[in-house]
């Protein structure tokens, strides 16, 4: 099991005036090869959910576990832990600092013992992988590209980790579209070839398409935990969690409700399409 929490608790400033309940007894399991988006409003305890799965956090009770092992438990190697699991906050753009694009994305293999042709491979391969030509881009300073480049080269550090495990919050916040479509298409690759995703976000469209599990996240605890269909077509509950539906999850239901009969869990705009042009072919 790759990655399991059981029954996590986790307190902000614990025993003082400020102490946050930040997450109350959360239980749930990440199999390996996972595309799993983490839903829920501001302050549901997503950001802290993905801290604990990271280790950057530490339950004040419950476990968390990386392929069957505590990671807070006396003796755990928090090195398997760093190579394991990349996480890209949000905005990672703002972290970049090094005068290249190649040192920039060589920072975090630094200290990892490494031979250095292991390493300019590695940078090499990451920075390919995100979609530059590495020759062209090595040598620019990182505060000269766009933001979306910029994104892209930040996470080419995390991925020249190679880590198994890749944890992204917000990743598409601020994007354009072009940009939000490609860097999707690119995260739902990795995830193609064996990578587990546990990806933060607010955008429905974006979960509705690349994500194959849901969860949702509220006051803490995990209020949904399912099939993309089958969470993101409950448009009532996440209405009433104050989170967003998808787009086309919101055209079925007005065509439902125009008696148009537009298959139930019907959430991706290709579904609809597909619904919509097989009706017609009937008709
Ligand atoms: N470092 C911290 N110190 C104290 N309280 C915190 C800290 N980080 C988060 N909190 C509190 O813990 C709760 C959960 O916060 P968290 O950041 O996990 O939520 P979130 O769902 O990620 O929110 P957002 O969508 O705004 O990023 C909130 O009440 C928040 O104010």
């Amino acid at each position: 099991m790759p990655v399991e929490l059981k029954h996590v608790t986790c307190t902000y400033s614990p025993g003082t005036s400020q102490e946050i309940r930040a997450v109350t007894d959360l239980s749930l399991k990440i199999q390996d090869g996972e595309f799993v988006a983490v839903m829920g409003r501001t302050g549901s305890g997503k950001s802290t959910l993905i801290q604990l799965v990271a280790g950057l956090l530490e339950p004040d009770s419950g476990q968390v576990l990386l392929d069957g092992l505590d990671i807070h438990a006396r003796g755990y190697d928090r090195s398997a832990l760093r190579r394991r699991v990349g996480i890209v906050f949000q905005y990672p753009e703002y972290q970049l600092f090094e005068i290249t694009v190649e040192k920039d994305v060589a920072f975090g293999l630094k200290h990892s013992g490494l031979k250095p042709e292991e390493i300019s491979l590695r940078v090499r391969l990451a920075l390919e992988r995100m979609g530059f030509s590495f020759e062209e881009i090595r040598k620019e300073s990182p505060l000269c590209l766009s933001g979306g480049e910029k994104r892209r080269v930040a996470i080419a550090g995390i991925l020249a980790a190679h880590p198994g495990i890749l944890i992204l919050d917000e990743p598409v916040a601020g994007l354009d579209p072009l940009a939000r479509r490609e860097f999707l298409q690119m995260i739902r690759q990795f995830q193609e070839e064996g990578m587990t995703v546990i990806m933060v976000s607010h955008n429905a469209d974006a979960v509705a398409e690349y994500a194959g599990r849901v969860l949702v996240m509220a006051e803490g605890r995990l209020e949904m935990d399912g099939d993309t269909r089958t969470v993101m077509s409950d448009l009532q509950r996440l209405r009433s969690l104050h989170l967003d539906t998808s787009a086309a999850g919101q055209a079925a239901e007005l065509l439902r409700q125009r008696g148009v009969e537009i298959p139930d869990q019907t959430v991706r705009y290709d579904e609809l399409l597909g619904a919509l042009t097989e009706m017609m072919v009937k008709s």
